[in-house]
């Protein structure tokens, strides 16, 4: 699609052989718009965005901390952020209030990757931390892909903000990055070893690979405590996590509930699932947090995920085309030329094609990821997470708490959506509420008023407005 002077042309892709071919076969470099918009949130040099080296260096570095069985470690620090989750539904299922689903659901994934990756409390389940709420600002002051959004790059109130969500978030986080490693240098000057065992954050991994690295290289054995390059690495990609991770995950959980309340079948499987597995709702945070590994029993739990993340893909991955590449039509054979295209790998189409998933393209079936099924699959075709070296870093950690939420929320609570009652939620302060544009016209696509809007991620419209109730 030629679509100048706006950007450069764009090569649309839609098909699973097509999409291995950019990114798989050759992968092709991140689409360099992507800078402008991730320096904003993450600083110079984030994982996203970055190219060659400099990407594989710190993906190498960040990749350990990443690992299942690293994640297997931290269930208990996520169970207790969802048993906070959970006592929140409770308080709106007490006083039936509307209220927006994603938006508790972005606090609880966002203490989660606090937790996960800094071992530190952020603590925006219980008020308002500066860090994240400079961090939201952010994302609202970049272009959301609306018309006229660009021009909120150049009103010079906006740049301010931007420059001062910047530096509270560098500072909050360089701060607790310190704290943590000072008790490293203490040690290794001689103050007595702590005895109480912490959980190692995702940090503490990288920074081990940090320091293997400058050993391999032939440095000198590294200094304890932290050194300038580590520190401004990993600010930038802790920003990055926290960018990428909280409401691609939030948003999963929002579908993930709103698909099951539409499909009671699937919602009384998955719970049958859920008291066959992990027993009585009062003992399964407990049990979960016993034994971790309880979680890889869930089956058709994963199986609605999966489902959840093919209907209702929360990205998709943007490359730059090469001088001297093509990709083949898998249809024609024809090579096209890349050369100055933005190539956009759009998965919701892909996901939704009945050429590719057949007649039940649009419905909701969670027995098609169930292991039994698992040849029946189109190949290459689901890839929510993307494929290749530039996947999700983070896919085995969204699945994970994606996991123990469904787990201790389905058997508590029912769900009732309630986009018919938007008008209560008008001056609940949110982002939502201050864009009435968004609640005039038309109010959903193709018969759906749950679609997906986007802001930073693809997230559900108006926050997934709900009502809960209790049902014990
Ligand atoms: C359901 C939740 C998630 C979805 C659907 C998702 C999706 C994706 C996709 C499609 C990409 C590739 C983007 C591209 O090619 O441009 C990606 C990359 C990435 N994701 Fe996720 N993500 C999720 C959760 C997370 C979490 C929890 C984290 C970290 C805490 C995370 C961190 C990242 C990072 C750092 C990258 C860049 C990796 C690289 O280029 O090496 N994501 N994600």
């Amino acid at each position: 699609m030629d679509v100048w002077p706006f950007s450069e042309p764009i090569l649309y892709v839609f098909d699973p052989a097509l999409s291995q071919q950019v990114t798989q076969d050759h992968s092709y470099p991140k689409y360099r718009g992507l800078i402008p918009f991730m320096i904003h949130l993450a600083g110079p040099g984030d994982m996203v965005s970055s190219n060659g080296a400099h990407w594989k260096k710190w993906r190498t570095i960040f990749n350990p901390g990443f690992a299942a069985s690293h994640l297997m470690t931290l269930v208990p620090l996520i169970t207790d952020e969802c048993q906070i989750f959970i006592r929140k539904l409770a308080g709106h299922a007490q006083t039936n209030e509307v209220f927006r689903l994603e938006e508790d659901a972005t606090r609880l994934t966002v203490d989660i990757i606090g937790k996960v990756a800094l071992d530190t409390e952020l603590g925006t389940q219980n008020g308002e931390n500066e860090m994240i709420t400079a961090f939201r600002e952010q994302t609202h002051l970049l272009p959301n892909g609306g018309p006229l959004t660009f021009l909120k790059m150049w009103s010079p109130s906006g740049i301010v903000k931007r420059w001062r969500n910047s530096r509270i978030m560098r500072s909050y986080i360089g701060g607790v990055l310190d704290q943590r490693f000072a008790k490293e240098a203490q040690v290794a000057n001689g103050a007595p070893v702590e005895r109480k065992q912490r959980k190692r954050a995702i940090v503490d991994l990288a920074m081990e690979g940090y320091k293997d690295q400058q050993e391999d290289g032939g440095q000198s054995k590294a200094s304890p405590g932290i050194n300038t390059e580590f520190k401004d690495a990993a600010i930038a990609q802790i920003r990055t996590f926290i960018f990428a991770g909280h409401d691609t995950t939030s948003s999963t959980i929002c579908y993930a509930v709103y698909m099951l309340q539409k499909n009671p079948a699937c919602l009384e499987r998955i719970r049958k699932e859920h008291d066959d597995v992990l027993g009585p709702l009062d003992s399964t945070p407990q049990v979960i947090k016993n034994d971790p590994h309880v979680l890889n029993k869930l089956e058709y739990t994963l199986a609605v995920i999966r489902e959840t993340l093919r209907l209702w893909p929360a990205a998709s991955s943007t490359r730059t085309g090469e001088p001297g590449f093509t990709v083949r039509d898998p249809k024609t054979g024809e090579a096209l030329p890349t050369d100055d295209y933005l190539i956009w790998v759009v998965h919701y189409a892909q996901h939704r094609d009945p050429d590719i998933w057949g007649e039940s393209a649009t419905s909701f079936q969670p027995e098609r990821f169930l292991p039994e099924n698992a040849g029946k699959l189109p190949e290459g075709a689901w890839r929510p997470f993307e494929k290749g070296p530039r996947n999700c870093i983070g896919q085995d950690l969204a699945l994970l708490e994606t996991k123990i939420i469904l787990a201790m929320l389905l058997r508590r609570f029912s769900f009732r959506p309630a986009f018919d009652s938007l008008e209560e939620l008008k001056d609940d302060g949110s982002h939502h509420s201050r864009d009435a544009d968004w609640r005039r016209g038309k109010q959903d696509i193709d018969g759906e008023e749950a679609y997906q809007i986007l802001l930073g991620a693809a997230k559900p419209r108006e926050g997934m407005p709900v009502r809960v109730k209790e049902l014990l």
